[in-house]
């Protein structure tokens, strides 16, 4: 037993576990600041997908739309209240390898090419870590919920995916009633004990462009927008930029046309929409599936409402081993050594929980 205290908490972990082990699809997953556990389980294993964001479920979007965002339809849910403990073991002994160092300063000079040129005005450029570890996902999840109580923290399983999990400070769209929520997310710093962080011009820039794109595609689907930021937000390890959007939907608008407007935003993709995104497809060298996708609740919530989360911070488990996926957004400003810096560093969010003993 992992958690006997908490017996309600214990049976919906075990619940998780015997799904996953059964083969049949399921998520687990907290939101930001909330002590409610919630698990969303599929009495089948059909793939299911959604194309207009209208079903009830849970949502499991990819970064490229063209493939499919898959749903988990809610034939059960389960919830349980988990307190973290207060003896929480810190991040201890992380060892980054400079592996595929070279790889990323190559491709982020690429990326720096193309915007001298005039081709791109911002990238956010990508890799995969592989990493060995032994480590189960009922406790990888115990991890994550004790670590990271301010992030959307989740471990989703279909046996036609995979298993994924995650913990990501960033909100893709609330949508409750026509009061639609977003956020610009982008500039990135280590987080110093007692000391706040220094931004400078190009994190600045770096988060103008993407509160921009989103006010402006955003005006088109909403009344009254409002704008509050940017200011400092800790993730983990962290410190980002962040800016807070709110608006009433449109009439005429629906939940369809503001994901597809704002999805993948210039804080996982880059500006112009379409160069940047082609730039990615074709020079990051892997895919990334369901990275700086989205996921989430669509009509579940209590009201019902839909709450989704840009899939950053993550990770996809495999046999006794994981992928780790970082990335950073790379403007004329950037420093191909501070980019590989930021990256290792935003890789501990994840690679922190597979390193800690049991
Ligand atoms: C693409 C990632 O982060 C994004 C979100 C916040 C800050 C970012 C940055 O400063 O580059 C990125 O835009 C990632 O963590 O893999």
């Amino acid at each position: 037993m992992l958690y006997p205290e908490n017996k309600e908490f214990q049976h919906l972990l075990d619940k998780v576990k015997n799904a996953i082990e059964q083969r049949l699809p399921v998520c687990l997953y907290r939101k930001p600041n909330q002590e409610k556990v919630k698990a969303v389980f599929q009495n089948s294993d059909q793939l299911l997908f959604t194309s207009d964001f209208e079903n009830t479920g849970f949502v499991f979007a990819p970064f490229d739309l063209r493939d499919n965002a898959v749903l988990l339809r809610p034939d059960k849910i389960l919830s349980a209240t988990y307190l973290i403990p207060i003896e929480e073991k810190g991040a201890s002994g992380l060892k980054l390898a400079e592996t595929g160092k070279s790889i990323h300063l190559d491709l982020v000079e690429k990326g720096l090419k193309s915007i001298a040129k005039g081709d791109l005005e911002k990238v956010v450029l990508s890799r995969k870590i592989e990493i060995k570890h032994q480590i189960s996902p009922e406790n990888i999840v115990l991890r994550l919920l004790n670590a990271y109580p301010s992030a959307f923290c989740y471990l989703f399983f279909h046996p036609k995916i995979g298993l994924w999990c995650g913990a990501s400070p960033e909100t893709f769209l609330q949508v409750e009633n026509d009061e639609v929520k977003t956020m610009s997310l982008a500039g990135t710093l280590p987080y110093q004990p007692n000391a706040h962080p220094e931004w400078g011009q190009k994190e600045l820039d770096e988060q103008a462009m993407v509160t921009d794109f989103i006010k402006n595609r955003l005006l088109k689907e909403v009344d009254d927008l409002q704008v509050n930021g940017p200011e400092s937000s800790k993730a983990g390890l962290l410190w980002h930029l962040k800016t807070e959007l709110r608006a009433k939907l449109s009439l005429n608008s629906s939940l369809k046309d503001i994901v597809k407007s704002l999805h993948p935003t210039p804080a996982v993709c880059g500006l112009p929409f379409d160069e940047s995104k082609k730039f990615i497809l074709e020079h990051e060298g892997y895919n990334r599936a369901y990275y700086t996708g989205f996921l989430g609740e669509l009509s579940m919530g209590e009201s019902p409402d839909t709450s989704l989360y840009v899939n950053l911070r993550c990770m996809e488990l495999t046999q006794n081993g994981a992928s780790i996926y970082v990335g950073g957004g790379i403007t004329a400003d950037s420093n191909p050594e501070k980019e590989w810096e930021e990256i290792q560093n935003k890789s501990k969010t994840m690679l922190r929980l597979l390193q800690i003993p049991e």
